[in-house]
């Protein structure tokens, strides 16, 4: 079983970390403008994750799982007076100088990162809900990449006020619990050498969602 946990693992190489936008971003290569077209566009992402884990839940007759998954959606909405994600990237993103209704309104969404959005929204729509959940892995590389761009920001982009930093600090211990949980029920769940390839080829499709999304980005701001 481990090996399926090598199989995941292995994919880190192809993880959004290593696409020149974002080496460029944490070697504190970015301009202003390209930062705040990068935060512009990644709020469509931020505020379609709890839609994606709300299809994941709508397929899921466990009711085990989906007492912990429902932490995911609150985690990004907020409750009971306590902000969500989604307000700390709005706050990221006017530190950053973007203001909130530029982000909500999507002025500046580039088409390619719609499409890649939406389309991990309906495969989480459309797929078992298992292989949804193996998309998700993505988050055991993130830890890594968010402590570089959080260092990254303080050192570099001191023009950005630190408070606005808030959403990367919160996923710097968010995204650990949720890819263990996930991890948990994917090798509860996938036995079979079929399920197994399926899970694997879930976590690519993810990795092609998030490097596309960059590829966009990187076109539309350019350096
Ligand atoms: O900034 C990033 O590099 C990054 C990557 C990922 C990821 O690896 O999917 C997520 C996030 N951030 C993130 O903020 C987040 O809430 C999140 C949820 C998920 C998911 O697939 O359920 N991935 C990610």
């Amino acid at each position: 079983m481990s090996d399926l946990v090598d199989r995941l693992r292995s994919q880190a190489e192809r993880y959004h970390a290593a696409h020149p936008f974002h080496v460029r971003m944490n070697a504190g290569e970015l301009s202003p403008e390209q930062l705040r077209g990068w935060v512009a566009n990644r709020f469509h992402y931020q505020e379609s994750i709890p839609i994606k884990d709300a299809a994941i839940l709508s397929n899921c007759p466990d009711v085990t799982m989906r007492r912990r998954w429902i932490r995911r959606i609150t985690d990004h909405d907020g409750h009971d007076g306590e902000e969500g994600g989604i307000e700390a990237w709005l706050r990221l993103g006017e530190a950053c100088g973007v203001p909130r209704g530029e982000m909500t309104d999507h002025r500046h969404l580039q088409p390619g990162v719609r499409f890649a959005v939406d389309a991990y929204v309906t495969f989480a729509r459309t797929k078992p809900w298992v292989i949804a959940v193996a998309s998700s892995l993505t988050e055991l590389f993130a830890p890594d990449l968010m402590a570089e761009r959080l260092a990254a920001f303080e050192k570099y982009y001191t023009w950005i006020d630190p408070e606005g930093l808030q959403y990367f600090r919160n996923r710097l211990f968010q995204a650990p619990r949720d890819s263990e949980h996930a991890l948990e029920v994917v090798l509860e769940h996938c036995h079979t050498e079929a399920d197994q390839q399926s899970a694997f080829d879930a976590l690519a499709f993810k990795n092609d969602v998030l490097w596309s999304m960059m590829d966009a980005i990187d076109l539309a701001y350019p350096s």
